[in-house]
């Protein structure tokens, strides 16, 4: 049978998509490990992160360090025992203006002659900017986009990517890749449609790039929150994180992860899944612990994880 130092030693071995080793790393990170060069990272509140897009004279413009780094956060937030849920803002005047056009798009352009090598080089970069959103999903750990003022074009695959958005009024949204001559590749046609549950509206904002306001984003169910400025939004959604972050981590997390599968599988494979996962997680000491706690009229205390 294996150790618990074989099985720490083998850095093969991963959990949601990170090794061992990084989980090791993670236990020993404190917040001094969250040190970014395009990313603030607090704990405004107990059990709860707030990742902030930090690079407010660029108008929080996604540059090299960011497409890296979000990828380095979020594994590390997964790894952490003790958070829960999960905050993403933006620093200063906008949410984001999204692709960083001066630093990143170099690193688009493949040299050599030949269109098919340059093709097959070219496709783990964007496979790479992919993971920088996926990331956020794969966790378990719900996520809040705070938006305020401008969220644009990468702005909107990150939102997409989130469990829940929250904006503020003067709150603007526009998927902007093909005025920039690209399609939208790194999720928001994948997961925009799903999310608004509208295929011609989301096609129509695809195409045309049309700038959409806050209350047109409530209706179409692209968030589920206006607040009248940015310090509003942000202490709703620190609030939401907070609420979240009081329940089961177990219960909250498998909930999440069989979301995220139902949506991409038939009823009966989304059935089949959590009936599995369930399985295990209702065996939990939460489900005693939320039960008694009901009973007894006060407050659960749920252990770290
Ligand atoms: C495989 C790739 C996957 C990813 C694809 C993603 C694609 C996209 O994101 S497409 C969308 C690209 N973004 C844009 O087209 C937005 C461009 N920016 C703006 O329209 C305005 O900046 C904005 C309306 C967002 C805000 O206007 P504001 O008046 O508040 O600010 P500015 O004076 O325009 O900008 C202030 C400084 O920020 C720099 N900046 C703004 N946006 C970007 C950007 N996208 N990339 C790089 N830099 C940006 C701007 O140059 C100013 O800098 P400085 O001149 O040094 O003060």
């Amino acid at each position: 049978m294996a150790t618990l130092g074989m099985l720490l030693g083998a850095t093969r071995h991963r959990v949601a998509g990170i090794s061992i080793s990084q989980v090791r790393a993670t236990f020993q990170r404190g917040m001094s490990g969250y040190q970014f060069e395009s990313l603030a990272v607090t704990r405004p509140r107990d059990h709860v992160m707030q990742v902030e897009l930090n690079r407010p004279e660029k108008r929080n413009a996604m540059n090299r360090a960011f497409w890296r780094e979000m990828v380095e956060c979020f594994q590390a937030i997964t790894a952490e025992p003790d958070v829960r849920a999960v905050v993403v803002s933006g620093a200063g005047k906008i949410f984001t203006a999204g692709l960083d056009m001066g630093d990143v798009m170099s690193s688009l352009f493949v040299e050599g002659a030949d269109i098919a090598r340059k093709a097959i080089r070219l496709t783990p970069t964007i496979k790479a900017f992919q993971d920088t959103f996926s990331v956020i999903e794969k966790g378990p750990k719900p996520v809040i986009a705070a938006v305020h003022s401008a969220c644009v074009g990468g702005g909107v695959d990150l939102i997409s990517a989130c469990d829940i958005r929250l904006c503020t009024q003067d709150a603007w949204f526009q998927i902007k890749e093909v005025d920039i001559g690209l399609a939208a590749d790194v999720g928001t046609l994948q997961r925009l449609p799903k999310i608004i549950g509208n295929d011609s509206l989301a096609r129509e904002l695809a195409f045309t790039s049309r700038r959409f306001e806050a209350e047109e984003a409530k209706q179409m169910g692209l968030v589920s929150g206006i607040y009248p400025d940015r310090a509003a939004v942000l202490e709703a959604a620190l609030d939401l994180a907070s609420t979240i972050a009081s329940k089961s981590p177990i219960a909250v997390q498998g909930t999440k992860v069989s979301m995220v599968y139902s949506r991409d599988h038939s009823v009966q494979e989304g059935l089949d899944h959590v009936a599995l996962w369930n399985s295990t997680m209702l065996q939990s000491e939460d489900v005693v612990e939320a039960v008694q706690a009901g009973m007894q009229k006060r407050k659960p205390e749920f252990s770290k994880l």
